[in-house]
């Protein structure tokens, strides 16, 4: 399935409306993340901190658990990921989010698009490219 503009702009603006969610007290970077599913879907996270620190949850994470909690398993199309803070270089998903994002889309048949998106740019890749030769549940098969 293929993104038009004004589904790529939906996604980017459930994005940014999920972002004003996060609970980032700590670190002051809010990000939110909004997954499309291949039946139209979109399912948001924020990312939440912890007085803890090293116990933050990133917006990617947040929306994949809240994916998977819904029973969803597979079909996910497209992600876009935003940090409010984020000018003009995009964010990119970190290496912890990649692993996550990989297992909702190794569950389903594409390659999961990547909307990495700042306010003043928009940087699409697949997820493949974020995370190559990714470990998945097929190595334990
Ligand atoms: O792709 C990213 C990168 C960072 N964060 C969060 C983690 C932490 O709460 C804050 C600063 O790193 O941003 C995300 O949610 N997603
Ligand atoms: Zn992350």
């Amino acid at each position: 399935m293929m993104l038009d503009d004004a589904q790529e702009q939906a996604l980017i603006i459930a994005a940014f409306a999920a972002a004003e969610q996060a609970y980032a007290p700590y670190s002051d970077y809010p990000v939110g993340a909004a997954l499309l599913f291949d039946d139209g879907a979109v399912i948001t996270g924020c990312n939440v901190e912890n007085a803890s620190y090293g116990l933050a949850l990133c917006a990617e994470t947040v929306a994949v658990a809240k994916a998977f909690g819904e029973g969803r398993r597979g079909g996910l199309v497209a992600v876009a990921v935003v940090g409010l803070k984020a000018d003009a270089e995009p964010i990119t998903p970190c290496g912890r989010c990649r692993q996550v994002l990989n297992e909702v889309a190794a569950l389903g048949a594409t390659d999961p698009l990547v909307l990495c998106v700042s306010k003043d740019d928009v940087r699409r890749v697949t997820l493949s490219a974020l995370l190559p030769h990714a470990f998945g549940p097929s190595h334990l098969a």
